[in-house]
């Protein structure tokens, strides 16, 4: 049996893939010890201990940030996510947020629910109140979209259909996002000429080193006055005091953003939600369906498909009399000598062997003839560059 602790609310169609008798599914901490593989979403893995038996990490979500990536790479596990499995759900929040600060839509909606519309002339109330709230149209008006990956291309692409004159920047956009992207999009080679021009600028990118403070002071004075600045991305790429100095002088219309900070949210200018992107049962229950098939599929086969860390692998396995080890090793010289060696000492014979590499780490896939019993996988565990054997199914 497999036991798969969850950190937060999975959706049930997709826990429903990992029935009894072959998994069992807990939450409580106590238990984390000897867990095989944790599915989370948002909750903060930083600090949390590694047990040594953990496998793999399914995020039934994208954004990684809240996973020790350099830690799990040392312990040799596997990190899965769900890419472009909840883009929609953001895209249509990023347009919707779109709408709301262009015409003002919820300052004007509180001001009607302080209204007394019981009294004699609710219409003259009503209509006393409204200019306060006129706005602006979007048709015609320049978009901005930094980051052209699942969830840029869908809001670049919504954003012309509404008339939007849409510009682009993502230095490393991938083959397949750029053959759905618009092409009437317009490409930017530089960040700050985006900025420059656009008077709504929608950032979505993955919170790296690389994007950390990306909008800073000096890019942020670089947005028209007037301009509406959405981050459904992460908190951490806008650096929050230039940004409230622009609100507060009024030179930016409005913030949008789906992580409130103490700093902002009070500001008239700010419209926060709490982290809502993701939060529709459709992109809830394809997240958790697609992260964990792949999840299974590494634990029970070994292959590997949308990890974060690990190479893809997606070999099938052979079927009857053949064991399966699926090690993550450090990428190195001589390491697959090493183990084909070890292999070798015990009579074993391969039928067939993988090895792909994703930058400092790789991952060896051997199908052999008979048995494989424990003492063999401690002797590879203790190969110097091996961070992690095992027999799977
Ligand atoms: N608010 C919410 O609930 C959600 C937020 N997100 C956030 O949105 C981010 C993006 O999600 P997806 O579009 O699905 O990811 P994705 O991986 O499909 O796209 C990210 C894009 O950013 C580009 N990029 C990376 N570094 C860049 C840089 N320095 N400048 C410009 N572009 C750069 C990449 O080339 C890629 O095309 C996630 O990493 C996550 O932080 C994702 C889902 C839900
Ligand atoms: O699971 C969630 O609600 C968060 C979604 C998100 O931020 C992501 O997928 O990166």
């Amino acid at each position: 049996m497999k036991r798969i602790r969850v950190l937060n609310q999975i959706a049930p169609s997709g826990l429903a893939l990992l029935g009894e008798p072959q998994y069992r599914i807990f939450e409580e901490s106590g238990e984390q010890e000897d867990a095989e593989a944790i599915l989370v979403r948002s909750a903060d893995m930083q600090q949390l201990e590694i047990p040594p038996s953990l496998l793999a990490v399914g995020r039934a979500g994208v954004g990684v940030n809240n996973i020790p990536l350099a830690k799990m790479n040392e312990a040799g596990v596997a990190v899965f996510n769900a890419p472009g499995a909840n883009a929609n759900a953001v895209k249509e929040l990023v347009m919707a947020a779109m709408l709301m600060a262009a015409r003002n839509l919820y300052p004007a909606a509180e001001f009607v629910r302080q209204l007394d519309l019981n009294s004699d002339q609710p219409s003259k109330l009503v209509e006393s109140g409204k200019k306060r709230f006129s706005g602006f149209e979007l048709a015609g008006k320049k978009l901005g979209v930094i980051g052209l990956g699942a969830i840029g291309v869908k809001v670049a692409n919504a954003a012309f259909a509404l008339g939007m004159d849409v510009y682009g920047y993502d230095p490393v956009i991938s083959v397949h996002h750029a053959w759905h992207l618009n092409s009437a999009v317009h490409q930017c080679d530089r960040l700050e000429s985006l900025l420059q021009k656009c008077d709504v600028v929608t950032v979505h990118v993955p919170l790296l080193d690389s994007t950390r403070g990306m909008l800073n002071e000096e890019r942020l004075n670089l947005l028209p006055t007037g301009a509406i600045l959405l981050n459904f991305s992460r908190g951490e790429i806008v650096v929050e005091e230039p940004l409230k100095a622009l609100l507060e002088q009024a030179k930016l219309h409005a913030y949008v953003t789906d992580f409130p900070s103490a700093g902002l949210a009070h500001l008239p200018q700010v419209l926060s939600f709490p982290h809502l992107g993701a939060s529709t049962l459709e992109a809830e229950e394809q997240s958790a369906i697609q992260v964990i098939r792949n999840l299974k599929a590494f634990l029970e086969h070994g292959i590997v498909q949308d990890s974060v860390n690990l190479p893809n692998v997606p070999v099938e396995p052979q079927g009857d009399g053949i064991s399966r080890i699926a090690i993550v090793n450090r990428n190195q010289a001589g390491i697959l000598a090493e183990i084909t060696e070890t292999l070798g000492r015990e009579n074993l014979n391969i039928e067939d062997m993988i090895n792909k590499s994703r930058g400092e780490i790789a991952y060896t896939l051997i199908d052999l003839q008979g048995e494989v019993d424990q003492t063999l996988l401690l002797r590879l565990r203790q190969l110097p560059n091996v961070l992690s054997a095992r027999l799977c199914g």
